[in-house]
């Protein structure tokens, strides 16, 4: 019989701590038994496009992702099958020609900021968690990660911010946190909150 792994959803705005907070688990929970994967891994294939049209893409719309794939593949993963994952390259704001593969673990962790968008994809997740951190210290965390990791510069982490960013959190993320099971406040470093989803995690392993 094909093992059916639990589908854990975290979302949330951007650098509110989905990663920290995912990571965290596979440290502290038994790391056989948990995959991550971040929706960012879906964004849609731009290789028709130049560098100067890629820059132009709102990667904060739903549009951007393909979360039909993102859709076939948590089906899959209910079935027991792995699934082929494309790999991201913020760098060429593209998909690379990679894709890793992602056996159905006990628990599949996807974390990402518009999870909870899609109501087919959003009722596929077994537990659905929604980082609530204050939209400041976001912008903050995210200019530090985006110029240390992601190859930008202030100017381009700033005009994105006030252009795409802020307004599709207020459009479809901070809307979506209605569809989560657990609201997380101050984000990745909660130990409350980690015990709690630790706690209903091996309870629902066991
Ligand atoms: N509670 C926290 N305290 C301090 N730094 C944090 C905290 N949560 C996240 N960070 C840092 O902020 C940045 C963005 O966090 P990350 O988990 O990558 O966000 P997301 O996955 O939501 O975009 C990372 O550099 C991370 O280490
Ligand atoms: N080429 C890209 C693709 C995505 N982004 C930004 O990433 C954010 C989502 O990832 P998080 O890890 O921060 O949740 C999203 O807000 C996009 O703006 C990008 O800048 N460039």
């Amino acid at each position: 019989m094909p093992q059916k792994p639990i589908l854990v959803g975290i979302a949330g705005a951007s650098a509110s701590g989905k990663s920290l907070l995912a990571e965290t688990l596979v440290e502290e929970l038994k790391s056989e038994h948990l995959s991550v994967i971040s929706e960012d891994s879906y964004y849609k294939d731009q290789s028709h496009l130049s560098m100067d049209e890629r820059v132009l893409t709102n990667y904060d719309h739903p549009d951007a992702i393909d979360h039909n794939l993102m859709l076939q593949h948590l089906q899959m993963l209910k079935q027991g099958e792995a699934i082929q994952v494309p790999t991201y390259d913020y760098s060429i704001h593209n998909r690379t020609s990679e894709t890793r593969t992602v056996r159905p673990s006990r628990v599949v962790i996807y974390e990402g900021i518009l999870l909870f968008v899609n109501p087919d994809v959003r009722k596929q997740f077994d537990l659905r968690f929604y980082m609530d951190t204050p939209l400041d210290i976001c912008l903050i965390r995210r200019l530090q990660r985006d110029i240390v990791s992601r190859g930008r510069d202030m100017e381009s982490v700033i005009s994105q911010y006030m252009e795409t960013v802020r307004p599709m959190f207020q459009q479809f993320i901070e809307p979506s946190r209605q569809h989560a099971d657990l609201i997380i406040p101050r984000g990745g470093k909660n130990r409350i909150a980690m015990d709690l989803i630790k706690t209903k995690i091996n309870t629902l392993i066991n």
